[in-house]
């Protein structure tokens, strides 16, 4: 008798929650034959919220927090969990969830942005651990293992994706800081020893104090602490906007708002502010009046006007009229609707936003909904060089090409908040000038900063235990796949030349002889990378949280279009396994769609593919043979399903997401009827896919019937469940036939 097993499928928003309707029925049909358990959590972002305010709202209303729930849970070995792309919510996101909440009747308090008592202060403090990426780093609890697999390579070799051509003569070009930056001012120590330390800021004013006290600390934790000086920032943000326009290419920013949820917002501001420098000097005080906090971009502004008398209102509009027509053009998130790539800081989010630029001829979208070569401003220039080499790579060389091209898998350093992904608690906008000391317990200077007020100061650290986990990990995938791994890491960096040196006292604790391990800087890395991609020859990335983060959507949307289609494995520190579904987001764009068409291209191969090594892991540490046979036939479905080319569509009458879950579940179905192994399972899926097979016209019939028309599912944040579960199930063939499973 095999226990009962338990997978964790997470709930969490936009497009995967909607796959999520139509998937999960399928998975417990045909899970809950084989004594696997698939039980939900809810992690979306209407559920954080509602959890960290239950308190306060009336019983029937509370929610328990599962996402701490589940932070628990990754630290236990029997921890298997399948985790969803979520909202990582920007403030405007937040206000839209929290309004929409409570149209529904929960009593939430307002975000308040300017806190002054002590119950705002508790408020905001609150949404704050709700806001940004809130949820990734509490379940990333081991590294990441993210590649495509074998299948899906070659899918994307023999079906290639649209690739726009690249010129030579381009003028599209990465803009970075060459001085003042995080890059540039950054120091780095190991602890000697454990124990707590303080950051004290101490003021030319005479005013000293502390920025976070008692901060406790491993041995062998490297530390770095850097500042990115305003001045610097702001002449530069001054000199792109001016060589922008010089040059005729549009201006554009990329940033990580929604991770560095403290940082990149400032720095979005400053861009937003320096752009629009003529209507914020002149109208200072009325935006001070109502409130203007363009940290959430362009688009607070805007929204905020309309508090205005309309004569106020249509003077500063014609301002900003004024400054776009004298200022570089801005890139367009949506040009019909005249949303810019200032309005919004999560509208633009360099993991995604630089590759689909690469991808896309260099070019970015301008005000007529024109393609234009562009200026990507990347201010911080720590891994902006990444983007560089790869542009300056295309002018010389023309686009990839997918048909050829390599694969690039990554193995991340992420674990226990790894570098600059755990920094929020220890970033701080500077008030007064003076100097930032890093302090051990004894009041020992172990790095300072003279700084100004306005500067964004940080501390990053990582822990010893996970450094070593992520070399074991790049050993075994070195081994495993015979690919020559890379780590990216500059020795000209204070940080990574710290991490230099434990890369190679902790490699002597493997056997690496016949691997082909290097160390580059990241700039030197791309280049290797890409000659070697060119050539269609295969190199693991073995990098930083950022560069993970960065790669894993780069090399997938130019090798396989997205990176939906990524397996992404989170072996746990503790033995657990954590399956994140893709390497990509939550595709906001897709739900629109679906709302406007009923038609959902959202693409869950990363589910598939998560799913498979779920059950595998849970066959592993359970014995549980049924789950081993499930994921050894889920794989055969999935790439049958790549096969006969029944992935969504993008085209509103065609095969979508619920008719590529039909598609899966018959292969799956039939893969079962087909193996030897578990004659049970046997029996059961014969008859399942023999109806499947009998009804497979009628089906796809009544789901791509349904499309064309709007469909009403009652929220963005909070959709009704009944509606869009019916919504996401609208064959009644297909949803008897799932009934029939025992
Ligand atoms: N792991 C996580 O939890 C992550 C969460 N996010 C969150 O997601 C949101 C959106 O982020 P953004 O940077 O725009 O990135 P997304 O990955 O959501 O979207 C970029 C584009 O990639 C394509 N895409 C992504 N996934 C799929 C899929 N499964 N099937 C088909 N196409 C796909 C879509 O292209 P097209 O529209 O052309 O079809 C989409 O518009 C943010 O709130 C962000 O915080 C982002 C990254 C990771
Ligand atoms: O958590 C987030 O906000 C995004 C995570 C992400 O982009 C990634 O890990 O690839
Ligand atoms: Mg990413």
């Amino acid at each position: 008798m095999t226990k009962i097993s338990t997978i964790i499928y997470t709930k969490t928003d936009e497009a995967p929650a909607l796959a999520t309707h139509s998937f999960l029925p399928i998975v417990q049909a045909f899970t809950n034959s084989a004594g696997v358990k698939v039980e939900t959590r809810d992690i979306s972002l209407a559920a954080r919220i509602l959890a960290v305010f239950s308190d306060i709202l009336p019983e029937n209303q509370r929610v328990n927090n599962t996402l701490a729930e589940l932070g628990e849970l990754v630290k236990k070995p029997e921890a298997n969990i399948i985790k969803l792309p979520n909202i990582s919510a920007s403030v405007p996101q937040l206000n839209a969830a929290i309004k929409e909440l409570q149209a529904k009747g929960y009593a939430l308090p307002n975000y308040p942005a300017e806190p002054e008592t002590a119950e705002e202060k508790d408020i905001k403090s609150r949404y704050d651990k709700v806001k940004g990426s809130a949820v990734n780093p509490v379940l990333r609890e081991g590294n990441s293992d993210r590649r495509a697999p074998k299948a899906v390579k070659n899918y994307a070799k023999k079906n290639p994706h649209s690739m726009g051509a690249w010129s030579k003569d381009s003028k599209s070009h990465v803009a970075t800081m060459a001085q003042g930056d995080f890059e540039h001012n950054e120091k780095s120590v190991v602890m000697p020893a454990a124990g707590p330390i303080n950051i004290q800021l101490v003021g030319d004013n005479g005013k000293t104090y502390f920025l976070k006290e008692n901060l406790n600390l491993l041995q062998g934790e490297i530390i770095d602490a850097t500042v990115m000086s305003k001045k610097a920032l702001l002449s530069f943000l001054e000199e792109q906007i001016a060589d922008a326009k010089k040059q005729g290419v549009l201006f554009s920013l990329h940033m990580k708002a929604t991770m560095m949820k403290v940082s990149d917002p400032i720095i979005f501001g400053h861009a937003v502010r320096v752009y629009f420098a003529d209507v914020f000097a002149k109208h200072a005080d009325t935006f001070e009046e109502i409130g203007v906090d363009v940290n959430n971009g362009f688009g607070n502004l805007v929204s905020k006007l309309q508090e205005l008398p309309e004569a106020k209102r249509k003077e500063i509009e014609a301002d900003i009229e004024t400054a776009l027509a004298n200022g570089p053009d801005i890139a367009m998130v949506n040009s019909d609707k005249g949303i810019t790539n200032l309005h919004v800081p999560s509208d633009v989010i360099i993991d995604a936003s630089m590759p689909a630029m690469i991808r896309t001829s260099g070019q970015m979208w301008n005000a007529e909904g024109k393609l234009q070569d562009t200026k990507a401003v990347i201010p911080d220039s720590s891994y902006a060089g990444i983007y560089d080499a790869t542009i300056e790579f295309c002018k010389k060389h023309g686009a990839f090409d997918p048909t050829t091209m390599g694969t690039v898998p990554n193995v991340g350093l992420m674990a226990q908040k790894a570098e600059e992904y755990g920094s929020h608690d220890k970033t701080f906008e500077i008030a007064d000038n003076g100097v930032v000391k890093v302090l051990d317990a004894e009041g020992n200077t172990l790095m300072e900063h003279t700084v100004e007020a306005g500067d964004i100061w940080r501390m990053c650290q990582v822990k010893d235990a996970p450094i070593q986990d992520w070399v074991k990990l790049a050993v075994t995938r070195a081994r495993a796949s015979k690919t020559p791994a890379v780590f990216w890491l500059d020795e000209n960096r204070a940080h990574d030349a710290q991490l230099i040196k434990k890369v190679n006292t902790y490699l002597k604790d493997h056997d690496t002889t016949g691997l082909d391990i290097r160390i580059l800087s990241p700039y030197d890395a791309t280049n290797f990378t890409l000659e070697r991609v060119k050539e269609g020859k295969d190199t693991i990335s073995v990098s930083g949280n950022v560069l993970r983060d960065y790669l894993t959507d780069l090399f997938p949307i130019l090798e396989l279009g997205t990176s939906a289609k990524m397996l992404s494995i989170v072996p746990l520190m503790n033995g657990g396994g954590l399956f994140e579904t893709g390497a990509g987001g939550s595709a906001p764009k897709h739900v629109q769609q679906f709302i406007e068409e009923n038609h959902l291209r959202w693409d869950s191969l990363g589910e598939f593919l998560a799913l498979a090594v779920s059950l595998e892991h849970l066959g592993e540490s359970n014995n549980n043979d049924r789950a081993k046979v499930l994921s050894e036939t889920l794989d055969e479905a999935t790439e049958k399903l790549l096969e006969n080319k029944k992935g969504p569509s993008r085209k509103t009458g065609e095969l979508d997401n619920r008719g590529s879950h039909f598609y899966l579940a018959m292969y799956w179905a039939e893969a079962l009827a087909n193996q030897t192994k578990d004659a049970d399972l046997k029996e059961t899926f014969t008859s399942v896919a023999k109806s499947l097979k009998e009804k497979e016209e009628e089906i796809v019939k009544e789901l791509n019937d349904v499309q064309g028309s709007p469909v009403n599912i009652e929220g963005y944040y909070e959709p009704n469940e009944t509606l869009t579960s019916n919504a996401m199930r609208p064959s009644n063939t297909f949803n008897a036939i799932l009934n029939t499973i025992k």
